[in-house]
């Protein structure tokens, strides 16, 4: 389609119009023509009658009320009828892939002028591609979808699986063997815990905390135990399936009776006369994904203890949806089993050591969390500098007060130390093999993930209390602080709440202070 060419006017041209029958704006030398407009606005028609409005640039008022976004939708900016001769626009939305210019908007190593040891050209070139593809692709489908609550599109699924995005998901390792990642932007050696950071920290941007659990809180846990643990012909069938984006996985371990206390799990799976069978009996509550998986990765209990047996949707298997406080789009279900009949072949790892099962992707569950939970504390760092540049209180910019200013510091400094931080654990998961992860980084992993969620919290609040009323409504200029104030309290609960993990990191301390040491 043509775009539409725009004419140009003078101020003086654009001042005519300034009547209710004939009424023009200029917005950042954008000129918008809302006279139809005026009477279906949101915000009334009684706004665009006052003498400072009619024919007069309103680009301080309009953003003070409104978010740039909405001048980018086509049926606002269908308004435009011209630009003003000789000026140039100052006012522009990020590029899809870019970068922003708002400082502590980016962490150190993408913002211009600053170094950083860790990363080099091809996570600078990969962190491109993806922040591009999740602009353009991921985003608009993760608004659409928080707003009705469906599971994000098959389309996504089938544009990451095409680039290997669901595969590059699950971190570096042999199920990279032979894929092209990316188009070949990275190859399957190269893929370092770092890339797995961007990957983890772009998707995140989208402002949508369920969607992101949606597009693959479920395969990211319930597939690993199936690679690392699952029979050979189970990992031929159920490996393609899932990093194709046919078909979905899930973890389901916890319950209403124990939430995740593997001792007092009450599912049960037990063996037909012939022994070639489980059936497994029981519920399972707030698993992520499960409510369109074809897969379960399912913690049971056995004549031999606890077991993790792989489930396929099939007779006496339901699931049905759990409303929290985050959108339906991540599938969080509650399921049943009533009788449901599995191959023994089904079963990952060693009967009565599912333990070790469960335990061994935990450390790489949390530190993904972590690399989400940095990245959204950012985002918002850059939504209240932003909107206290922009809003004006008292006839001065809401930055110019002290108090505002000291929040800002508080969120800033936070943000800062979860990235480094997190930047520290992820160079020594690129030196360590998964033994010395385990030994070394579980406590640290705990801590940090600790760490990051009370600041979410300290952050989300401070937000808030910066964007006022706005900052606990919906739709407009606060939607994305609303957002992250009500679902901040996911990542201190999922994956290990808050409090247990922050134990365990000292326990490891305290378990490894050297017998002798002394004050
Ligand atoms: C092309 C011009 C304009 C468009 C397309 C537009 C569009 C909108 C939309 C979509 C909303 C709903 C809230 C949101 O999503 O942000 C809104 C709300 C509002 N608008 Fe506008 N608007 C325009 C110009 C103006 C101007 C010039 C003023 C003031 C002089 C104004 C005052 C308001 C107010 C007071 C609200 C309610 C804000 C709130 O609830 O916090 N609008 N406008």
């Amino acid at each position: 389609m043509a775009s539409k060419v725009l004419k140009e006017f003078t101020r003086e041209e654009v001042a005519q119009h300034k009547t209710a029958n004939n009424l023009w704006i200029i917005i950042d030398t954008k000129v918008y023509d809302v006279t139809r407009f005026k009477d279906l606005h949101p915000g009334g028609a009684s706004i665009f009658l006052e003498d400072d409005v009619l024919g007069k640039d309103v680009t301080e008022t309009f953003y003070g009320l409104h978010r740039h976004e909405v001048l980018l939708k086509p049926q606002y900016a269908r308004l435009q009828v011209g630009t003003i001769k000789g000026e140039q626009s100052q006012i522009n939305a990020r590029e899809p892939g870019g970068l922003s210019k708002v400082p502590y908007a980016e962490p150190t190593w993408l913002s211009e002028g600053y170094y950083s040891p860790y990363f080099k050209e091809s996570h600078r070139k990969y962190q491109a591609a993806v922040r591009k593809f999740v602009d353009e692709v991921v985003f608009p489908d993760a608004q659409a979808r928080e707003e009705d609550g469906k599971r994000p599109s098959q389309s996504v699924f089938d544009a990451m699986a095409q680039l290997e995005l669901i595969a590059m998901r699950m971190g570096p390792g042999k199920h990279l063997k032979g894929r092209t990642l990316f188009g070949g932007l990275v190859k399957p050696e190269e893929f370092d815990y770092f890339h797995e950071m961007i990957l983890h920290e772009e998707f995140a941007r989208v402002h949508a905390r369920g969607y992101v659990d949606g597009i693959g809180g479920g395969s990211c846990i319930g597939l690993p135990p199936v690679l690392n643990f699952g029979r050979p012909e189970i990992q031929a069938r159920v490996v393609p399936e899932v990093l194709s984006g046919k078909k979905f996985i899930c973890l389901a371990i916890s319950e209403a009776f124990a939430g995740s206390d593997v001792q007092g799990l009450r599912t049960t799976a037990k063996k037909t006369e012939d022994g070639k069978h489980w059936i497994v009996n029981g519920t399972k509550k707030w698993i992520t994904n499960g409510t369109f998986s074809d897969y379960f990765t399912v913690g049971c209990k056995t004549e031999k203890g606890f077991t993790v047996i792989l489930i396929e949707r099939s007779e006496g298997l339901e699931t049905k949806v759990i409303k929290t406080a985050y959108s339906t789009t991540a599938g969080t279900a509650y399921i049943t089993f009533d009788n449901v009949k599995v191959p023994v072949e089904n079963t990952l790892g060693k009967e009565g050591q599912g333990v070790y099962v469960m335990l061994s992707n935990f450390n790489h569950e949390r530190w993904g969390m972590c690399c989400s939970g940095a990245v959204t504390q950012r985002l918002i760092v850059e939504e209240c500098l932003k909107w206290t540049a922009q809003r004006k209180a008292f006839g001065k910019p809401l930055n110019s007060l002290a108090v505002i200013r000291s929040k800002l510091a508080d969120m800033i400094a936070r943000a800062e130390s979860v990235q480094s931080w997190l930047e520290n654990v992820t160079f020594q998961m690129n030196n360590m093999d998964y033994k010395q992860q385990s030994e070394l980084l579980a406590g640290p992993i705990g801590l940090l993930k600790m760490y990051i969620t009370r600041n979410a919290q300290d952050t989300a609040q401070d937000a808030v209390q910066i964007f006022g009323g706005r900052g606990i409504t919906k739709t407009g200029m606060g939607r994305f602080i609303e957002h992250y104030h009500r679902t901040v309290p996911y990542d201190s609960i999922l994956g290990g709440a808050e409090d247990v993990l922050g134990d365990l990191g000292v326990r490891q301390a305290i378990r490894n202070i050297p017998k002798n040491a002394r004050l």
